[in-house]
């Protein structure tokens, strides 16, 4: 689709990457999450781990309240078992509410929902063979009937959280286990029409709650690529970008791997804005970006510090293999200007164990303290480490 010309570079490039998703680009990130970028796997961390401590937390008190309805519609010893059964579940419950604590970590999300999904389906493999060998009458029985549904809940229950397909279908396998076994155990009691019946609306319900899942997955995806971006040059807005090289900065302290920064800024760039007017700019700009983004591997992070100063974040790279990039970037060139010579920009270098940086954020500024010897050499130059 072609964006027209009229409009401002800012929006162009805002419309292009719309019309870029609606090419289902990102279809195959609602498949795995594997094609998830790292921001959008630890929004989704920290939203899956949430609503599970929310939920969790919710059962927790729900659970034992019911306790009051089995005393009521139960005889001995059903009711004291029920009981039993509802104190050990709501247990697991709290446990798993101070266990979850908004991680942005995705495995401590999985973890989480696994157990929340576990809890109850131990409770139902638990309490349904456990009533339905007892004949009862009126309200117990309308009320034992209701225990068969905790499987149809828990399907139902996917949607509130935002999954990819093969997460659903992994979620929702125990629960469709769970009223196989049933079914298996109860094989005498009801005729196998009916069990199969009941296996095919939980897989129906199973299978509209992934697909709900999956949309608030869409939804979400470009709520979070659309609001951690400069629209202008594609790079991640200061904000999460920093969230982000945080989070790289603890990995690589932890695998004890290297990670380098690149801080950049154009060289007389004021100059474009002055004789050319800030469309042009705004040009020059998108276009160094994109140069800058041709070079990247899928991990690295460019990030717009301000204005005209970028920062390229390049983990599992030593600072020889940061100077490697810059030279590679620069071999490339970034674009002209609008008097068609070539735009340049000045370099700085730090690498986190080279330059003993403790912090994200001392590691930038020996970065940024390059950059700017690298502009008083002359401009068009790089100070790497150990410099
Ligand atoms: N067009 C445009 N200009 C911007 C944007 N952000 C910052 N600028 C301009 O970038 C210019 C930066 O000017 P200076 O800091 O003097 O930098 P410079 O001219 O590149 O000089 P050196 O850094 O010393 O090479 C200012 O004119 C800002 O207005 C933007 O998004 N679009």
């Amino acid at each position: 689709m072609k964006v027209p010309d009229s409009l401002s570079i800012a929006a162009k490039t805002t419309l292009k990457r719309i019309f870029a998703s609606k090419s289902y680009a990102g279809f195959p990130a609602l498949l795995s999450a594997h094609e998830h970028s790292p921001l959008l796997s630890r929004r989704r961390a920290e939203i899956i781990s949430s609503r599970v401590r929310l939920v969790a937390g919710a059962f927790a008190v729900l659970t034992p309240l019911w306790i009051i309805i089995d005393v009521l519609a139960f005889p001995w010893p059903i009711m004291a078992m029920l009981m039993a059964g509802r104190i050990v579940t709501s247990a697991a419950f709290i446990l798993l509410a101070l266990y979850c604590r908004g991680s942005s970590d995705i495995r401590i999300a999985y973890r989480g929902m696994a157990a929340m999904f576990a809890i109850p389906t131990a409770f139902f493999l638990f309490s349904h063979p456990l009533l339905s060998h007892y004949q009862m009458a009126g309200m117990a029985d309308a009320i034992a009937a209701g225990y068969a549904f905790l499987p149809f809940v828990m399907a139902a229950g996917l949607s509130v959280f935002p999954l990819t397909a093969k997460e659903g279908l992994a979620f929702a396998t125990p629960i469709l286990l769970s009223e196989g076994v049933v079914a298996v155990m109860q094989v005498d009691m009801l005729s196998w029409s009916s069990h199969l019946g009941a296996f095919w609306l939980l897989f129906l319900i199973t299978s509209v709650a992934t697909l709900a899942g999956m949309s608030q997955l869409s939804f979400m995806s470009v709520i979070v690529e659309h609001s951690a971006r400069d629209s202008l040059t594609g790079a991640l807005n200061r904000l999460s970008g920093v969230d982000l090289l945080d989070f790289l900065f603890h990995l690589a302290k932890r695998n004890d791997e290297p990670l380098s920064v690149v801080f950049f800024d154009l060289d007389n760039f004021k100059k474009v804005n002055d004789f050319y007017g800030h469309t042009e700019g705004d040009r020059v700009l998108a276009r160094f970006s994109s140069a800058v983004k041709k070079n990247m591997r899928k991990s690295d992070l460019l990030l717009r510090w301000g204005g005209e100063e970028f920062i390229l974040v390049l983990p599992n790279a030593s600072c020889d293999i940061a100077m490697e990039k810059v030279a590679q970037l620069r071999k490339q060139g970034f674009g002209l200007r609008p008097d068609n010579l070539p735009q340049t920009a000045s370099f700085g270098i730090a690498e986190y164990t080279a330059d003993n940086a403790k912090t994200w954020d001392e590691l930038v500024a020996i970065a940024d303290l390059r950059m700017y010897q690298a502009k008083s050499t002359g401009k068009d130059a790089v100070v790497g480490c150990g410099t």
